[in-house]
């Protein structure tokens, strides 16, 4: 069975507040998908959806053809990680490994071991005794070793230190290739991340602001650099991101398909094209009015 995600024209509201509108979208198996949005924008609240947590309030969420709300079926293979509070958790990390894999048909135990022995840690100690990272990777070889067709990571790496999340993206990237599923990673982490994703989605006040491959995406924007005075006239008319100068010298991001016309015409004028990122896209595409006011 192929577990792919249709999402048709959700939204959700808290009381009066809309969190989530009108987003569609679908996701196919064996892609790791990025989710981006700056605080607020919706990301925890659709995920809540995906991950049957909470029910939206109008559209339609399918799961391997079928409603996942209080679907036990689809929801044994769905894993949701976030951050989460273990103060209360007195269970030992083997006990609460165990607990996991009884509710989750794809669990290996093997692979739940090497993870531990990976991310070194202490099988017999309480899980709130654990310190915020080792938390954090507990969640990660909670949702590696259970191998669900639909793995969702909700910013739970992020107590981790830079060698560890190393480690959880190469890890992640390896078990990818030999038991392929979807993933979703939702994260801030823009730059460090963003070699691993297949597919990007952005939302932004609630709003699927876009839904692309990632390669196609940054292939979408570019920084053109040169005399101050050729590169105005070249962005003339374009989509501007934004421009920085120094002395004579200008550069100018621009959300524009990078063709051989446009390199043609900025190699008569002189004028550099370079490749912009994930993050400076991602930060410009939702820039809202105060963050311009603040520059
Ligand atoms: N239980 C709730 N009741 C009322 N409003 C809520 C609730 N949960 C979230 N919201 C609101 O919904 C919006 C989206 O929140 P959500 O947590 O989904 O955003 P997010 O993109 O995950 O943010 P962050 O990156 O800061 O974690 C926010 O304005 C938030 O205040």
């Amino acid at each position: 069975m192929t577990y792919n995600i249709e999402v048709n024209n959700l939204s959700l509201k808290y009381k009066n507040f809309e969190a989530l509108k009108d987003v569609s979208f679908k996701l196919e198996d064996g892609k790791i998908y990025g989710l981006l949005g700056r605080n607020g924008a919706g990301k925890t609240s659709l995920l809540s959806i995906l991950a049957s947590y909470r029910q939206q309030t109008a559209g339609s969420v399918k799961i391997a053809g079928a409603a996942p709300y209080e679907n036990a079926e689809i929801n044994q293979n769905i894993s949701f990680h976030f951050q989460t509070n273990y103060e209360e958790e007195t269970e030992k990390v083997k006990n609460m490994l165990s607990m996991v894999e009884e509710y989750r048909p794809n669990y290996d135990a093997e692979y739940a071991k090497y993870l531990v022995e990976l991310f070194k840690l202490p099988m017999n100690k309480n899980v709130n005794k654990l310190s915020k990272g080792m938390q954090s990777a507990l969640e990660v070889i909670m949702g590696l070793a259970s191998r669900s067709p639909i793995t969702i990571f909700d910013e739970s790496y992020l107590s981790m230190d830079a060698p560890t999340r190393v480690k959880f993206y190469n890890e992640l990237l390896k078990d990818q290739e030999n038991h392929p599923r979807i993933f979703i990673l939702s994260t801030h982490l823009v730059s460090e991340m963003d070699y691993l994703f297949d597919e990007v989605l952005i939302l932004d006040n609630g709003k699927l602001l876009l839904h692309e491959d990632y390669e196609t995406l940054i292939s979408r924007g570019m920084s053109i650099t040169g005399n101050a005075t050729d590169v105005d006239e070249f962005v003339k008319g374009r989509r501007i991101l934004s421009s920085q100068q120094l002395g004579k010298t200008k550069s100018v991001m621009i959300y524009e398909e990078r063709t051989e016309k446009i390199e043609n015409a900025a190699d008569s004028l002189g004028l550099e094209i370079g490749p912009i990122s994930l993050q400076d896209l991602f930060i410009h595409l939702t820039e809202t009015e105060d963050s311009h006011e603040s520059k």
